[in-house]
């Protein structure tokens, strides 16, 4: 499934497609009929895409990211409030050292987990960031429904077809910020083991410090470096519902840099209670058969959980072979 290797190239990002969000939303009709055309070559030849011209005020992102710092700067005791325990935890937060299941390497991270839809929730302190990361998932939700959008056009569907299949109005989303200290500040190596998300579209914005390496077409090419723009990548549920046209894209995080690494990570999801399989538009007789089996989404998230902490994949339990 995955060549376990280092990355091939630290350039070939260039060649990664760049879709104008400007064009998406355009009045236009050939801007935004061109923008939808991008979005499905790139979720269907390359997983992700860059996004551009999204409209996010680097101010906004900037505050984000000045809170986020702050909060992973108190003390571990005031920390211990939002230890993690379970999936649908509201807040959480994690200062965790995960074993690479192929090389058995230790990987360490520190992240903060928010259910943000369709309840909001972030810590009260440090003051300001409950708004701030208020005003950022406002944004981002709204990104990301747009992007769903247009991929439901470019699976050839009206743009509202996923939301309303996939009741996206109380869809499931996290907003996620993964911390890799500084290498002078911890002692072993910093990352992320190789993994797929669940969800539609996995969007990222990273402080500047590279570390995400994606698997494209069987390579690892080694993100980072495009300022002000976010990345964005497939996820599981994107597969599934389009019956395998558009692949859950693998990625991982090698902190390689000396410097102090932060990611925004939101994820857009179903609501919990929404069956995914595959679109039953893409399903005809006995010539396009389903490949993955239906699964209740809150279900697909333990599943998710109980596979990867056994170092399987989730798709090993809803993959139909054919
Ligand atoms: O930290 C990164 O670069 C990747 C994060 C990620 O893939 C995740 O949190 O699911
Ligand atoms: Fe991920």
């Amino acid at each position: 499934m995955s060549s376990n290797g280092e990355p091939t190239s630290f350039e070939s990002q260039d060649s990664i497609p760049i879709i104008d969000y400007s064009l998406l939303t355009s009045s236009n009709a050939n801007d935004r009929s061109k923008a939808v055309q991008d979005i499905g070559r790139a979720c269907e030849d390359w997983g992700c895409f860059m996004l551009v011209n999204h409209g996010v005020p680097e101010t906004l992102i900037q505050e984000m990211m000045d809170f986020s710092n702050q909060f992973f700067n108190t003390t571990a005791e005031e920390k211990l409030e939002f230890e993690a325990h379970g999936v649908l935890d509201p807040i959480r937060c994690s200062n965790r050292i995960n074993l690479a299941h192929q090389n058995k390497s230790m990987l360490w991270r520190e992240y903060l987990r928010l259910i943000v839809h369709p309840d909001f929730n972030c810590p009260h302190k440090p003051p300001g960031f409950r708004e701030v990361a208020f005003d950022y998932v406002k944004r981002t939700r709204a990104i990301a429904m747009e992007l769903v959008k247009g991929v439901s056009e470019s699976l050839g569907f009206e743009a509202s077809y996923m939301n309303e299949e996939l009741n996206l109005d109380a869809g499931f989303q996290l907003l996620a910020v993964n911390h890799y200290p500084s290498l002078s500040d911890v002692d072993i190596s910093r990352g992320l083991v190789e993994h797929t998300d669940h969800g539609l579209l996995t969007l990222l914005y990273e402080n500047g410090v590279p570390g995400l390496d994606v698997l494209v077409n069987g390579r690892w090419i080694c993100m980072g470096g495009v300022p002000n723009a976010f990345f964005i990548i497939n996820a599981d549920h994107l597969e599934i519902f389009s019956n395998g046209k558009y692949k859950s894209t693998f990625h991982r995080a090698v902190v390689r840099d000396e410097r102090k690494r932060m990611i925004f990570v939101n994820t857009n999801g179903p609501s919990l209670d929404t069956i995914v399989g595959p679109s039953s538009r893409l399903i005809d007789g006995e010539k396009r058969l389903p490949r993955y089996r239906p699964m209740k989404f809150i279900e697909y998230l333990e599943c998710q959980i109980k596979h990867v902490t056994a170092g399987k994949h989730p798709f090993e339990e809803v993959r139909i072979h054919i």
